[in-house]
Formats: structure tokens, C-alpha cells, sequence
């Protein structure tokens, strides 16, 4: 699994319990997870379709810094499915783990296509510049 981003907690992230709030670390997942199918697939039209149960297994507060894990589990036909850890960086204790997340390769009119990948790839592959340009 691969630990590409790290936050650092700040007060605008925090729930009013003072710990980091559930929903901004969701969104900082979704943000990561995508971003990995993009690099993985090549192309920049994926969408989110399912986020397995979430499990929040220890919380985190101002200050801490945590890393985003982000591992393929799947490559389907138009489909990658990956799993995600977050953990504190220091401690290396887990935040949250979520068994299962299913983005979806996308064509220009934003219907399912084969995405024709396999395997995890290891170096960065460009994306077709034009490919962002719909008709
Ligand atoms: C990063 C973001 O924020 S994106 C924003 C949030 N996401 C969205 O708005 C997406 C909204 N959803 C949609 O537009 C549609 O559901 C689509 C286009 C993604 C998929 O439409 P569907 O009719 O489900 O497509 P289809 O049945 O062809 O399935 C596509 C793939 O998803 C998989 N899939 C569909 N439903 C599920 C499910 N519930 N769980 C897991 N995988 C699923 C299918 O197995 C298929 O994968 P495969 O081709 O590798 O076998």
C-alpha cells in the first residue's frame, strides 16, 4: 500500500468534540482515491460508485499528522476497486479502514467504458492532454 499524501490536522478540520471530523477525512479519501484511479487508469473522467462499510478506529486531533493509504484490490472491465487505510504518521497507529472502494472509467458522454488495465502500474503514465476537452 502506498502512502502518498499526508495531512497535517488544523482547527478547520476538527468536529465540535475537538477531534478531526469524519466527513472532512471522507472527503480527503474520496479526493485520494480518485486521484489514484486517474494516474492508474489514465483518464481523467472517473466517478466514485461505491464506498464499502467505513470504519473511524481511532481518532485523530489538532496537530497530528496522518497519512492516506491507497491500494488496487480489483481491476474489473470499466471498474478499479481499491482498499484504503489512514493512519496516524508518527504512531502508525490506524484512524480508519475502509475494506472496499469502486470508481468507474467514464467515456466523454459519461457512460461506463472499458478501461483496459490489468494490473497496478508503477510509473506515471500521461493523460492525453485533449482527453479533458468534451465535445
Ligand atoms: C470523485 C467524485 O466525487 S465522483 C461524484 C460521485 N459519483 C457519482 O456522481 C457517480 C454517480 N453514478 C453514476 O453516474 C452511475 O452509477 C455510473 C455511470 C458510475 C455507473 O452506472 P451503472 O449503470 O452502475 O454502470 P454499470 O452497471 O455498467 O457498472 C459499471 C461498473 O461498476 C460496477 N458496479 C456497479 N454497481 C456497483 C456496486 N453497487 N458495487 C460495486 N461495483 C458496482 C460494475 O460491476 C461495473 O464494473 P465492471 O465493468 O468492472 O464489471
Amino acid at each position: 500500500m502506498n502512502f502518498y499524501t499526508r495531512k497535517w490536522v488544523k482547527p478547520e478540520d476538527l468536529n465540535p468534540n475537538g477531534s478531526l471530523f469524519g466527513g472532512t477525512l471522507l472527503r480527503w479519501i474520496d479526493e485520494e482515491a480518485v486521484i489514484y484511479a486517474i494516474v492508474q487508469l489514465g483518464n481523467p473522467h472517473v466517478v466514485t460508485k461505491y464506498i464499502s462499510e467505513i470504519n473511524f478506529v481511532s481518532s485523530a486531533k489538532q496537530g497530528d499528522i496522518i497519512e492516506l493509504g491507497i491500494e488496487a484490490t480489483n481491476f474489473g472491465r470499466t471498474s478499479l476497486t481499491m482498499r484504503c487505510v489512514v493512519r496516524n504518521k508518527i504512531t502508525r497507529m490506524v484512524i480508519l479502514s475502509i475494506d472496499k472502494l469502486v470508481f468507474v472509467n467514464l467515456d466523454k458522454d459519461g457512460t461506463p467504458t472499458p478501461h483496459g488495465k490489468t494490473e497496478i502500474t508503477y510509473a506515471y503514465m500521461g493523460i492525453e492532454p485533449n482527453i479533458n476537452k468534451r465535445d
